[in-house]
């Protein structure tokens, strides 16, 4: 499969849900470039996955520019063709095998698209999934699996844009970092441009190129932290003093924003 990048741009972005009420979000400017990894990290209820799913179309905005443009009116399963989204919950059909529910968003489209069975292969690889395991209902899967078969799916239209909004949150901690570890890999072998929404600092960290943190009312960036780590990244990293300097940077920064009750909030 050819690599993919694409770039993410907003500009004067507001949000709001009701026409009377109070703007949630404002973000300026932001600008990711292709094949970068950004992670958003900010205190519960500061509009992290409002952001997310502005990106993804699944939300219009008030005011501002977006790009790439999304589609108005998306559901959940159908962001605009670009992009790739995966939740915390996998959200896969029980009754389906795997293999049916990567290939849902081929048969959900105005335009039904052929996924050869070589690319399905290759993507089961990159994902770490079996074959044989493919073949089972999603619900006879591990949680761990589940996850992998959602990224799968996210990934099966060859979208330029990954979004994920806390997508390991739900899986004990061995796991989470296997799949931290994973996700990372497929990012930098695919120069996939990722925006990630996590609680976890060190996630955060470990995973991303770039730390944006959200805070204020309305809620705006407030911190924009550059990860000068190697791009190539393996559970080692945990263990070096500049990965820890980064989490004590984010750290700070998060405090800076809304004093005790983000780190009460956000996990190292
Ligand atoms: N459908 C909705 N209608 C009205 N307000 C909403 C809606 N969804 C979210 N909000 C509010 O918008 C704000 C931002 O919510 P959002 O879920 O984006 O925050 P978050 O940072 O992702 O939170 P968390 O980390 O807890 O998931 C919150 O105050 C939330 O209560």
């Amino acid at each position: 499969m050819k690599p993919s990048s694409a770039k993410l741009s907003i500009s004067d972005l507001r949000f709001r849900f009701a026409a009377d009420g109070p703007d949630v979000l404002h973000v300026p400017q932001l600008t990711v470039p292709n094949g970068q990894f950004v992670s958003i990290l900010g205190s519960s209820g500061c509009g992290k996955s409002t952001l997310l799913r502005l990106i993804a179309g699944l939300l219009n905005p008030g005011h501002g520019t977006l790009f790439p443009t999304p589609t108005p009116n998306a559901d959940s399963q159908r962001q605009h063709g670009d992009v790739g989204m995966v939740f915390q919950s996998a959200n896969l059909v029980p009754w389906r095998t795997a293999r049916q529910n990567v290939l849902l968003p081929a048969e959900l489209g105005r335009t039904r698209v052929s996924v050869s069975d070589e690319r399905l292969s290759s993507l089961f690889r990159l994902v770490g999934l079996r074959e044989q395991d493919t073949h089972k209902r999603s619900s006879a899967l591990s949680g761990g699996m589940q996850m992998r078969v959602s990224l799968a799916r996210a990934l099966v239209l060859q979208p330029s844009l990954l979004l994920m909004d806390e997508p390991f949150a739900a899986l004990d901690d061995l796991l989470r970092m296997q799949l931290e570890e994973d996700v990372r890999r497929i990012h930098h072998e695919r120069s996939l441009t990722t925006v990630l929404v996590t609680h976890n600092i060190q996630e955060a960290v470990f995973m991303s190129d770039r730390v944006v943190v959200l805070g204020g009312q309305p809620s705006s960036i407030q911190a924009d932290i550059e990860v000068s780590l190697p791009s190539d990244r393996d559970w080692q990293l945990r263990a070096n003093s500049a990965f820890h300097e980064l989490v004590n940077t984010v750290t700070e920064a998060l405090h800076a924003t809304s004093g005790d009750r983000t780190a009460a909030e956000v996990s190292l």
